[in-house]
């Protein structure tokens, strides 16, 4: 897959093979997401055409939202650019998501980076919004097309009677419904990080722990303990993670730690790359009297995280 960034105005003398493309932020590249992509990958296949994705980075937020500098996606332009690689597609478009971008009228947009880019056929879905305040959407495209591009619109993809959307998704993690997400994102929730030193208490009382800097380009499921499964090298492994605070040894909330618990485990892993997928949320993390008390519940979650891992082996 080639990768062309583009900025607000782009002056690339390159000429473009005739495309047929999908467009949207994309964040998360959920099931919804996946249909308009494939899509495209269809449209292009049939009609002779190369497959192409144009997405936006930041997310619209930072530019027109309140002041907000940093933004946490479900997917971060590294995965995000990954996932559409992994489907196949010919060449991935990335719009620098600019004030002057979001300025542009419709049929600016539509003349400079569709018909500029020798697009002939675009896929997006049915809600999809272009230009100045988002005032171009799927009924305007035939007209600001000047019969240069066909189009397709992709219907709403639903689960539960509800759309599939990152708003939808992000609220669910949010709250720390990482169970509920798979049906939505294709997936689990994943997020990568380093291992750095903790304050190794963990080995004394039985449970060694790798602490985790989570990327914080993620958003970071709410505090709690959840099963999850870590790669560590090229190998999954499960286990259990707080996310939190450790009230029982800290008497004030100062900075989030990730911690993980690994079943089968037992290696020296410090500054490594892992990624964490994050399963069920199974309690809230509590102050204990003491580390027996603390002891006797992480042998609970772990029991409780090692039951779900043996169910679901059974049924997949
Ligand atoms: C599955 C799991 C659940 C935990 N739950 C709590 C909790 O509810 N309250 C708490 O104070 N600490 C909790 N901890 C954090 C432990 O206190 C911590 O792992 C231990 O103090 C070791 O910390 P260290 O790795 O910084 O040395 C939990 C840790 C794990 C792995
Ligand atoms: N459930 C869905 N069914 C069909 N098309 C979808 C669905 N969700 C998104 N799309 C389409 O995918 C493209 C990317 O959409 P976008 O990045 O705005 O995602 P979204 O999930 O709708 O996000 P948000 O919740 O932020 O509105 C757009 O063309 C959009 O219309």
């Amino acid at each position: 897959m080639e990768i062309i960034r583009l900025s607000f105005p782009y002056n690339i003398n390159k000429e473009f093979p005739p495309l047929a493309m999908a467009l949207g932020y994309f964040d998360g590249v959920h099931r919804g997401h996946r249909q308009v992509i494939l899509e495209a990958k269809k449209q292009a296949e049939n009609a002779g055409l190369h497959s192409a994705v144009m997405t936006f980075d930041p997310h619209p937020s930072v530019v027109l939202g309140k002041g907000r500098k940093h933004v946490q996606y479900i997917t971060p332009l590294e995965e995000k650019i990954n996932i559409i690689n992994g489907l196949g597609i010919d060449f991935l478009f990335i719009v620098h998501f600019s004030a002057e971008f979001a300025n542009l009228l419709p049929q600016e947009f539509i003349d400079r980076y569709i018909i500029g880019l020798n697009v002939h056929h675009v896929v997006a879905g049915f809600d999809f919004t272009y230009g100045r305040m988002g005032k171009g959407t799927m009924e305007t495209l035939p007209f600001h097309s000047r019969d240069q591009f066909s189009h397709t619109v992709v219907a709403k993809f639903v689960q539960d009677n509800e759309k599939v959307s990152s708003t939808r998704i992000r609220n669910l993690l949010k709250e720390g419904k990482t169970i509920q997400l798979p049906p939505l994102l294709g997936k689990f929730y994943t997020t990568t990080g380093t291992v750095i030193h903790g304050d190794k208490r963990g080995r004394t009382i039985g449970f060694p722990t790798a602490n985790i800097d989570l990327n914080e380009a993620y958003i970071v499921p709410p505090t709690g303990v959840y099963a999850v499964r870590m790669k560590v090298d090229h190998d999954w492994h499960d286990g259990v993670c707080n996310v939190g605070y450790k009230p029982t040894f800290n008497k004030e909330a100062t900075r989030l730690s990730v911690e993980v618990h690994l079943f089968d485990f037992n290696r020296e892993i410090y500054g490594n790359e892992v990624v964490i997928e994050w399963h069920p949320y199974l309690r809230k993390e509590q102050k204990f009297s003491g580390i027996e008390e603390l002891v006797t519940q992480l042998e609970k979650d772990k029991q409780n995280a090692l039951d779900y891992f043996e169910k679901n082996r059974q049924s997949s």
